[in-house]
């Protein structure tokens, strides 16, 4: 199966040369430093049985990997994240508040490395790319799952001549992940950090997504999936999908204190426009998210968060526990609509009677499911404490 690596630092001495790496040749960085890659992998197999001949997984990473190889640092993103998760390029990540030098993830201690996932659409391969007949896979593209993005970033660290792992961090879809590398890597992972995720999506969780898709598949737009190159895109269902989802990852303290019932100034109260802030606001959402997202990677990602059940095909929850090796912290929001702090606290529990070093650590917030994205303070304190505590 081939493989090719490539990467290129955005600081330092040699900043900007692309260098083509042998996979299992480590990237020549520094501590500290920024570098971004793309990654080539041949006949990968999805969970579904598809094969797909050719698929590109781009990274970005942070300091450098040590002579043990084990310093490394998996961090997973959400939903519309990206692999742009700390500072670099003149640009701040989506944790830039707890990942770089000095900060909770340490850049100087640790190997950090963030992917966009297979499905997405922010340089990984995706249903946006072009098949093998030139035309875009759109609903051509195999159902993705949880584990299939942890099986590729599990090759694309063996590239990396990582061995292992001192910690795999993600919130959201990205705790999604971090359970499933948790059972996957069992033995290979220290410590495990789950934020804002269940070890099994609940149906909740799955009754949102639905009606997201709905919002989409209802736009005449999306044309079944095959909107690429027509010059119509299903706009109105992505920006209709992301005000729900929007719905559920604040609070209503937050709205309440931001919006009130206060009125825009440009809503005359007529039924298409829109007449109260807290709407405006949402159709800002659904403008920024369709300047950056595509709708059918919405599709397949939420499709992925609801097969996600660590449990799946491993005879149940337990037992995918009890292959668990290092240490997992789960973390809850105390305002999380979705993803309830009782059911994580629930499922640390549950880690630890199946001999899981687990503990369960809760979140305080006005923010609800966001937090993870917003309160770094805290968050950082709660993934340093955790840090410290024994592997096994
Ligand atoms: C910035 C990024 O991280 S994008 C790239 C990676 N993406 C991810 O990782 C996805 C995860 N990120 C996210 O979900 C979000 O970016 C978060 C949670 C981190 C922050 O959410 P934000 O939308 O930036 O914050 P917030 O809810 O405060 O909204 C602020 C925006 O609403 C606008 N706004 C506020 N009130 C109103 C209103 N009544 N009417 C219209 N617009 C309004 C603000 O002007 C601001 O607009 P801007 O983002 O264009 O400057
Ligand atoms: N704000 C997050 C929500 C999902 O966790 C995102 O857009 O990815």
């Amino acid at each position: 199966m081939a493989e090719t690596l490539q990467v290129r630092r955005t600081t330092g001495s040699a900043a900007l040369q692309w260098a083509a790496l042998s996979t299992g040749q480590r990237p020549d960085t520094e501590a500290g430093q920024h570098a971004c890659g793309w990654f080539h992998l041949d006949d990968v197999v999805f969970e579904c049985g598809a094969l797909l001949p050719r698929v590109r997984v781009y990274f970005e990473t942070w300091g450098r990997l040590n002579a043990a190889a084990d310093n490394a640092v998996v961090v997973c993103h959400a939903l519309t994240g990206d692999a742009h998760a700390a500072d670099g390029g003149g640009r701040p990540g989506w944790w830039s508040g707890l990942i770089g030098p000095g900060r909770a993830i340490d850049t100087n201690r640790y190997f950090v490395i963030a992917s966009n996932v297979i499905g997405g659409c922010a340089g990984s391969t995706g249903p946006s790319d072009l098949a093998e007949d030139g035309r875009p896979y759109a609903m051509r593209f195999p159902a993705v799952t949880v584990r299939d993005m942890v099986a590729v970033q599990m090759r694309l660290l063996d590239a990396l001549g990582v061995r292992e792992l001192a910690l795999v961090i993600g919130g959201s879809l990205g705790g999604m992940q971090a359970w499933e590398w948790a059972v996957m890597a069992s033995g290979r992972v220290r410590h495990t950090i789950a934020i804002a995720a269940h070890p099994a999506f609940p149906p909740l969780g799955i009754g949102y997504n639905e009606a997201m898709r709905m919002a989409i598949m209802a736009d005449a737009d999306w044309q079944n999936g095959e909107y690429y190159g027509t010059g119509r895109t299903p706009q109105a269902g992505l920006a209709a999908a992301r005000a729900i989802g929007m719905l559920t990852y604040r609070t209503d303290l937050l709205f309440e204190e931001r919006f009130g019932r206060r009125t825009a100034e440009a809503g005359d109260g007529a039924p298409a426009s829109p007449r109260f802030a807290v709407e405006s606001y949402l159709r800002h959402q659904g403008d920024k998210l369709n300047r950056r997202f595509d709708a059918n990677s919405y599709l397949y990602l939420t499709r992925a968060m609801d097969s996600h059940d660590i449990g799946r095909g491993r005879g149940g929850m337990e037992a995918a526990l009890r292959q668990v090796r290092g240490r997992l912290t789960v973390i809850g929001i105390d305002t999380d609509y979705l993803y309830a702090p009782r059911d994580l606290r629930r499922a640390a529990r549950l880690a630890a009677d199946c001999g899981v070093a687990s503990s369960y650590r809760e979140l305080s917030s006005k923010y609800g499911h966001d937090a993870f994205l917003i309160e770094f303070e805290p968050l950082s304190r709660m993934v340093e404490e955790a840090l410290r505590e024994p592997v096994r």
